[in-house]
């Protein structure tokens, strides 16, 4: 029995019941292809069995290293992008109290965690200076490739500032580097440097990476349990390695959203009913994206945040393009729930809810909302979470990086690799004056 929980009894309207029985086949075969290691992408697939097979020392390092970032620092500036970024930042706040980072100093026990290196915005990082103030801070610092623009400047404006305020021995103790184990510029300056560093295991993708320190060292920062995600994590692993279709959950979610887009439901927005969520579907966008989106073809993924969005989205997602599938995240018992008030008069027309909680009113807009949604022709699948715990979200992580990789391979592509990213990044270099891009810099700025 797993521990969360797959909805697919609002697609009858959509899917035919042989449909699914019809994709076993292929799901056989993309299983096989993910499992032996025959598909395309082979070499990135450690993360199946990373909740297991880690670096326990390693491990050890980090929660140690989490200790010493919370026994020194007020703020935690964790620099990286994609995959260097989406995946700490979504634990962080999906397991924390949702206003953790506003939470004055005094009123603490953990530091602020904050984000930077994931735009080229110099007022986010002039503001997240100014936000730090005087107070004491440290760096983790995230590049599998060490060469990525948008991190790499941030870096070395944060280490400016740590090398003002502790100097160069100070500095050097408070940055944390997580790359390569043994290539890219900044395992070199890691190592001439003296920095304490981690390692970006080989065959684990950025989008795959939150399981790795790329993830765990901000996590464990922020007084997330790390040990419980792994657990989760390494159930979900067990879960879900059936390639029979009736039993695996995970691979259901992929083989119905591959029918759907077959028929022309050609976007899947993920959605919540709780706003510390919203990153964790642009963490999952991230993994879907870049995973899906290549050789002209797969489904665009998008999210909405619940309730908020039904008053701005609601309209189009009821009775806009008809090419929208939708998938819910729901967390069935909330980490908190309140009562709605009593009140002896009637003013607001509100009395026949008295004697409910919130999470009651919660969950019967997601109840309705499922309803008009499926009425209005968008097929609605969900997903039911028991809770927000760390156990809970490992698990949730690696229910989504599996079906993603069967589905990549039942739509023909390669789920591992990114090459689209590249286009934006050589052009960028060239326009920057980057030694080596000359001819395409003359070439571009001609376009201009
Ligand atoms: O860790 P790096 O090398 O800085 O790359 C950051 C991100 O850039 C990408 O390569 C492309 O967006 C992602 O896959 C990765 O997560």
């Amino acid at each position: 029995m797993a521990h969360i929980s797959f909805d697919h009894s609002k697609l009858s309207k959509f899917v035919h019941d042989n449909e699914l029985g019809e994709m076993q086949a292929m799901v056989t075969a993309a299983n096989e292809e993910l499992r032996n290691g025959t598909g395309a992408g082979s070499d990135f697939r450690d993360w199946l069995n990373l909740p297991k097979d880690y670096d326990k020392a390693e491990f050890e390092r980090i929660k140690q290293a989490a200790k010493k970032i919370q026994s020194d620092s007020k703020v935690l500036v964790v620099i990286g992008i994609g995959g260097s970024y989406l995946g700490a930042k979504m634990a962080v706040d999906f397991l924390n109290d949702t206003f953790f980072n506003y939470l004055p100093d005094d009123r603490r026990q953990f530091p602020q965690v904050m984000f930077a290196g994931n735009s080229l915005s110099p007022s986010y990082v002039y503001d997240l200076l100014n936000l730090i103030g005087d107070r004491d801070f440290s760096v983790n610092v995230i590049s599998k490739s060490g060469t990525t623009t948008e991190p790499s400047i941030a870096f070395r404006i944060f280490k400016d500032r740590l090398v003002e305020k502790y100097g160069e021995a100070g500095a050097k103790d408070r940055i944390y580097a997580t790359t390569d184990q043994a290539h890219g510029a900044l395992r070199q300056e890691a190592d001439a440097k003296g920095y304490e560093s981690f390692i970006i295991p080989d065959g684990v993708g950025g989008r795959y990476s939150v399981l790795t320190p790329v993830g765990l060292l901000p996590i464990a920062a922020s007084g997330a349990d790390i040990d419980q995600l792994m657990k989760g994590a390494a159930d979900a692993a067990d879960a879900y390695t059936d390639p029979d279709l009736s039993k695996n959950e995970a691979y259901q979610y992929a083989a119905y959203r591959n029918i759907l887009y077959r028929k022309g439901f050609t976007t899947e927005l993920l959605e919540n009913y709780e706003p510390n969520m919203m990153y964790f579907a642009e963490w999952w966008k991230q993994l879907m994206g870049e995973s899906e989106g290549k050789n002209e073809k797969g489904i665009y993924p998008s999210s909405a945040n619940f309730t908020t969005d039904l008053h701005s989205l609601g309209q189009y997602i009821q009775e806009g393009l008809r090419n929208l599938m939708e998938t819910v995240v729901k967390v069935d018992q909330p980490n908190h729930d309140l009562d709605v008030p009593k009140e002896a008069d009637n003013l607001d027309g509100l009395q026949y809810l008295e004697g409910h909680t919130m999470d009651f009113a919660n969950t019967k807009a997601f109840e309705a909302v499922t309803l008009a949604h499926t009425d209005g022709n968008v097929p609605n699948m969900s997903v039911h979470i028991p809770d927000q715990t760390p156990y809970t979200l490992g698990y949730l992580i690696y229910f989504f990086e599996v079906a993603v990789a069967i589905s990549g391979y039942l739509n023909g592509i390669n789920p591992f690799n990114q090459p689209g990213v590249e286009a934006y990044k050589q052009n960028m270099f060239a326009l920057l004056g980057k030694p080596g891009y000359k001819d395409l810099g003359d070439k571009l700025r001609k376009k201009l």
